[in-house]
């Protein structure tokens, strides 16, 4: 039958034949083997597991149990040899976790009441691969740790990288600091989890911010490593992403990075590579003449794995990129690769499908780890694709792993979560211009259908076929939200099943507007407008009530075709109406007062968030290199009063290099008096006549990296 495993297995020779699963098994290599892979064993045959029975040999390559197979296992890391026959069946892995990999292949061969008799050869293509928890925002929990390690053993996955961004204790202020006893204790049982798991549990620290290069902040360092140390920690990194300034210089950044390398992971018997985030971590910040990616080529320790994000802060990762770094860094990259992570589109759950990597750069990367959203359980689709792609890249399938994924996670409720992820997937627009698909098999139907409606004959097959996409949307979130199978993963996902029946009511009734508009019930057409007029209203209540934030508040899903597709067939609709009965019904606004132009690259995309007397630059979380002449501007639809406008570039000096203006017609500037209050930010208001543009420029000599912490203006008329 057709083998199933999880990651997809190198070398699988079926013979078509099986045996009913036997009813005891001699176990036989105990004693050398794993004692993780014995653990699992017996913890999944459980009593059938003894000195009896159907002989199940365990091992590593040199173990007695496994003298046999020698020649068949691949001599790569974690590689192992797993064969099934009517004698006998052997586990033999390359190396420990080769065989704890072994025994998780063997589970997943148990099927309906048969063992098919089977020869595998397998191992990974990446070294290292999992995930870095390097987000901003909430951190995971505690809890939501433990489950994602069980996650990774379960998927073949080697590495969990500890980086939140927001834990106080690995960035600053207290990287300097041990942890707590109670967050010290949590952190000892994750590393004693994620070695059952057959997981290096890496703790990193992000001292960039505030490090002095002075040796008392390098012993501060080092004791903080012994600290993690003590609980178990036996591998480390580096970051220094995101940081500006002193922290920033590569020789020295080098110079601590080899002092810890030749004081700490070389001395230690047990401690893997050391792992650093580059501050130019991707190739649009590289800078040939900033020399940063030279010094690290030529004078890092060799051992040290440099982490790399892509050709740019989000991207897909091609074999040109790694090969092009490769040269600058003189070593095989370690790829951070920024998704499903949402920190700069926290409104919008990520749940496609993986894609977009080259399947031929395992040769020039050491490793690959997925940064992931805030949401644990929801990260687990595309975690569970990243694990079967590092795996086994040439046979990776983005859709047949996506399918899989789903199944993996919500088997009781499949068909619902394939619905909901579908068209939960895109980020919508935002600053680092990296989009996903979404909504893939109704798009077309939806565009035609569009198309034929405003021309005044569509499809009626295409009316049915939305009619049924939005009632299936419709039933998945109620099946969701009653679903008990995963409530970790129903409990983060509520917001966005709340958000989605809204949509699939929303769409049935708009498209219900047609029907009454062309059997001219006028009745029934207001009855249809009234309600999606209501529901879109409650939509934009929940928008207010859940995941509020400073970035991108609210809850949005389906933005890319559905959403869209709802204000259009109610907009043309409602207009058709008005024209046929000489009424006056208003439309949805969904209009947006503000326009942003700049000529600082990194803001050219920058959503805002606009609300009735108020618009927000979307807050940036990398520095911001702001050019000598560059200036951001605002243009409102209207000309306002500005009782009040704030900006907080997080900069330790003054701001004499900027000035904030605003205009009535775009040529005449007037300055806005800024006054820095107590948390450092900048305050002005604009009371006199009212301006329709509003802008911020560096007009000092040189370039500034800032922090785009908050920009806002407040308007009345
Ligand atoms: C190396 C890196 O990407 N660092 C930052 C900054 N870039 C992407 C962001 O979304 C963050 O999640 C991430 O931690």
């Amino acid at each position: 039958q057709d083998i199933k495993v999880q990651p997809s297995p190198r070398q699988v020779n079926v013979t078509g034949k099986s045996m009913t699963i036997p009813v005891a098994f001699r176990l036989v290599g105990e004693q050398e083997a794993n004692p993780h892979a014995i653990a699992l064993l017996k913890q999944f045959l459980g009593d059938r597991l003894g000195t009896e029975g159907f002989p199940l040999y365990v091992g590593e390559k040199g173990d007695r149990a496994v003298r046999g197979a020698k020649r068949l296992i691949p001599d790569h890391p974690e590689g192992y040899y797993l064969s099934i026959t009517d004698k006998a069946i052997m586990l033999a892995g390359n190396d420990e976790r080769g065989t704890y990999y072994a025994v998780r292949t063997f589970m997943q061969l148990f099927h309906e009441g048969h063992l098919p008799f089977v020869g595998i050869q397998d191992y990974p293509d990446v070294r290292f691969r999992g995930v870095v928890e390097g987000f901003y925002g909430t951190p995971w929990s505690h809890e939501a740790r433990l489950r994602q390690l069980q996650f990774y053993g379960e998927n073949k996955l080697n590495t969990y990288i500890y980086g939140p961004k927001d834990d106080p204790f690995h960035s600053s202020p207290n990287w300097r600091k041990p942890y707590p006893a109670k967050e010290a204790a949590r952190l000892a049982e994750l590393v004693k989890v994620a070695n059952e798991n057959e997981v290096d549990f890496v703790w990193a620290i992000h001292p960039g911010l505030d490090i002095r290069w002075e040796t008392s902040d390098r012993d501060s360092l080092m004791a903080k490593f012994e600290h993690m140390y003590d609980l178990g920690v036996r591998s480390f990194a580096v970051f220094f992403d995101d940081i500006s300034g002193e922290g920033a210089k590569a020789d020295r950044q080098v110079e601590l990075l080899n002092y810890i390398d030749d004081h700490f992971v070389q001395v230690k018997p047990d401690v893997t590579p050391l792992i650093v985030c580059p501050t130019e971590y991707n190739k649009g910040w590289a800078r040939p003449e900033s020399g940063y990616l030279a010094t690290i080529g030529e004078k890092l320790n060799p051992s040290v794995e440099v982490m790399w994000t892509g050709d740019r802060v989000i991207s897909e990762i091609t074999r040109e990129g790694v090969e092009w770094i490769r040269e600058q860094i003189k070593r095989p990259s370690y790829i951070w690769w920024n998704f499903p992570v949402s920190d700069y589109v926290r409104d919008h759950l990520l749940l496609g499908e993986v894609y977009g990597n080259g399947k031929d750069i395992a040769g020039s990367i050491s490793g690959f780890v997925a940064n992931p959203m805030e949401w644990a359980e929801a990260s687990k689709l595309a975690i569970y694709c990243v694990a079967d792609y590092t795996w086994n890249m040439q046979s990776y399938d983005r859709f047949r792993s996506w399918y899989r994924a789903i199944r993996a996670i919500m088997p009781e409720n499949v068909e619902a979560f394939t619905v909901f992820a579908r068209h939960n997937s895109d980020l919508g627009e935002n600053v680092h211009r990296f989009r996903r698909e979404e909504s893939v098999e109704i798009q077309p139907v939806a565009e035609r259908f569009m198309k034929g409606y405003r021309e005044g004959h569509y499809d009626e097959r295409d009316f049915l076929a939305l009619q049924d996409e939005f009632e299936r949307v419709a039933e998945a979130a109620d099946l969701l939200l009653i679903d008990r199978e995963n409530e970790a993963l129903i409990e983060e996902i509520t917001p966005w099943l709340h958000q989605f029946k809204i949509l699939g009511d929303a769409g049935q009734e708009a498209l219900a507007m047609i029907k009454a508009g062309e059997r001219g019930d006028r009745e029934l057409f207001l009855r249809k407008y009234n309600h999606v007029k209501a529901l879109r209203k409650r939509s934009y209540e929940l928008e207010r009530q859940f995941n509020q934030n400073p970035y991108q508040p609210g809850v949005k899903t389906g933005t890319t075709v559905l959403q869209p597709l709802v204000l259009d067939v109610f907009t043309e609709a409602t207009e058709r109406f008005n024209r046929q009965n000489g009424t006056d019904l208003p439309l949805l606004a969904d209009y947006s007062p503000c326009k942003l132009t700049t000529n600082v690259p990194q803001l050219e995309h920058l959503p805002l968030q606009v609300y009735p007397s108020r618009v927000h630059l979307t807050p940036l979380l990398e520095v911001v290199k702001w050019p000598a002449g560059g200036y951001l501007q605002l243009e409102l639809d209207d000309a306002y009063r500005i009782p009040g406008t704030r900006l907080n570039f997080d900069v330790k000096g003054d701001l004499s290099w900027g000035v904030m203006e605003v205009s009535a017609d775009g040529e005449t500037w007037q300055t806005v008096t800024l006054t820095r209050d107590a948390r450092g930010r900048l305050n002005g208001k604009w009371e006199d006549t009212p301006v329709k543009f509003v802008r911020f420029t560096n007009t000092g000599e040189g370039e500034q990296q800032v922090y785009l912490r908050e920009f806002y203006v407040v308007f009345s008329l």
